[in-house]
């Protein structure tokens, strides 16, 4: 994540919290630190009763070794998987998963394709970014009411935690209303194998958060904390107003969900700081199978590709122009299109009698169009956008959240 990205912190003291703080950072007294974590409204709040999280009530310092083994484990237990096929075990330390493996046999398609259920349970277990209290937690309840939220310290260890049978869906934040993309994960979308079988928006209702008895000791600097504070982002919200928490910042905010603040034992000293009231993130669900797409209801699907750098036909802006066409002729609308460098092939050099060779940057394009795989049209659209591209991968199709937006009042 990126300061000022959706997926940041801050801190106000001008600082929010940063991911792994450090309690010697502290501010002249003259300025306030506001570890911040965000937000709070309560649809989400009701959608994060409905599910169990993980670790609440554990130390910063407990859940970073717990994510810390999380992360370890995520290659000892690969590696034990392999030699024996089975039992996958343990994250937090605390949680055991059994893993059956999958039959590599056919089977008849059923109603329950559409939505596989976990192969160890009927819990559905859902990796997400961030420690219990972030959005993504609430996401994460939204998408799957009875849900058990795992945390994860890093999106990548959500995508593993998957891969590896320890979770059985990962919700990752993809956009938000004010900050844009999150690079970082459409980056990972391709680095991974998951697919997206879902997507679910979430209203962020950003919080400013203190210790009790904070708010008395810094009350002008907080009347005049727009010019007054020191930024600082961190990798998660819920992690900054913990870190504030067991740290007993007094000199220190975070900006976060309402629920975090009965997690931690925070004040909410100001509530919907966000920019704009109707700030929003959405997020998608990852599995590592693909649901089977329909047409009874409205679906999205997300493709990335990349055009040709050695051949002019599939290069540069022509073939993105040739790729919007094909979904244009077919009434098909777009409703996101995002271009990243090509790690892989990031430049092409491009010759000019007159003025020699050029470089020219290369992109890889990740666009989301409002129509299900399982139409002609679209099979006829990806059809021609392959004649165009040298690369071209569905991310998923997916139903579109259609929940009735309620703005923060
Ligand atoms: O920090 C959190 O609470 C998160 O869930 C992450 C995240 C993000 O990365 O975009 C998710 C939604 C909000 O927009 C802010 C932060």
């Amino acid at each position: 994540m990126q300061a000022l990205s959706p997926s940041s912190s801050i801190a106000l003291k001008s600082a929010l919290p940063t991911r792994s703080p450090t309690p010697t950072n502290r501010v002249p007294p003259s300025q306030l630190v506001i570890q911040c974590a965000y937000r709070s409204d309560s649809a989400n709040a009701a959608a994060n009763s409905n599910f169990r999280g993980v670790g609440v009530g554990s130390t910063r310092a407990d859940w970073q070794s717990a994510c810390a083994i999380l992360a370890s484990k995520v290659v000892s237990q690969q590696k034990n998987d392999d030699a024996t096929g089975t039992n996958i075990k343990a994250v937090n330390g605390h949680k055991t998963l059994d893993l059956v493996p999958i039959e590599n046999l056919p089977k008849a398609l059923t109603i329950a394709d559409l939505s596989p259920a976990p192969m160890h349970g009927s819990t559905l277990r859902v990796a997400y970014q961030g420690v219990p209290g972030a959005y993504s937690e609430a996401a994460a309840g939204k998408a799957y009411p009875n849900c058990e939220a795992i945390p994860c310290d890093q999106f990548e260890v959500a995508f593993q935690s998957v891969e590896l049978w320890i979770a059985d869906r990962a919700v990752l934040p993809v956009e938000n209303s004010l900050g844009g993309s999150i690079h970082r994960n459409y980056d990972l979308l391709l680095r991974h194998r998951l697919h997206i079988v879902g997507e679910v928006q979430l209203s962020v209702n950003h919080c400013l958060l203190a210790l009790p008895g904070a708010l008395a000791q810094c009350e002008l600097t907080l009347t005049k904390l727009g010019y007054n504070v020191t930024r600082e982002a961190v990798d998660d919200t819920a992690g900054a107003a913990e870190f504030v928490a067991a740290n007993n910042l007094l000199d220190t905010a975070a900006i976060a969900s309402s629920r975090a603040a009965d997690l931690y034992g925070l004040q909410i000293l100001s509530e919907g700081i966000q920019d704009d009231s109707s700030n929003m993130t959405r997020f998608v669900m990852l599995a590592r199978d693909p649901i089977v797409p329909r047409t009874d209801r409205p679906f999205k699907t997300s493709i990335v590709f990349a055009g040709d750098g050695g051949n002019e036909d599939r290069a540069g802006t022509a073939v993105l122009f040739k790729v919007l066409s094909a979904f244009a002729f077919r009434n098909i609308s777009l409703t996101k299109i995002e271009s990243r460098p090509h790690r892989n092939q990031p430049v092409r050099v491009v010759d000019d009698v007159d003025v020699g060779t050029a470089k020219h940057f290369e992109y890889l394009f990740y666009i989301d169009f409002e129509a299900s795989m399982a139409e002609v049209r679209a099979q006829n659209a990806l059809a021609e956008v392959q004649e165009f591209t040298s690369f071209l991968r569905v991310l998923g199709s997916y139903p579109m959240d259609m929940t009735p937006w309620c703005p923060v009042t």
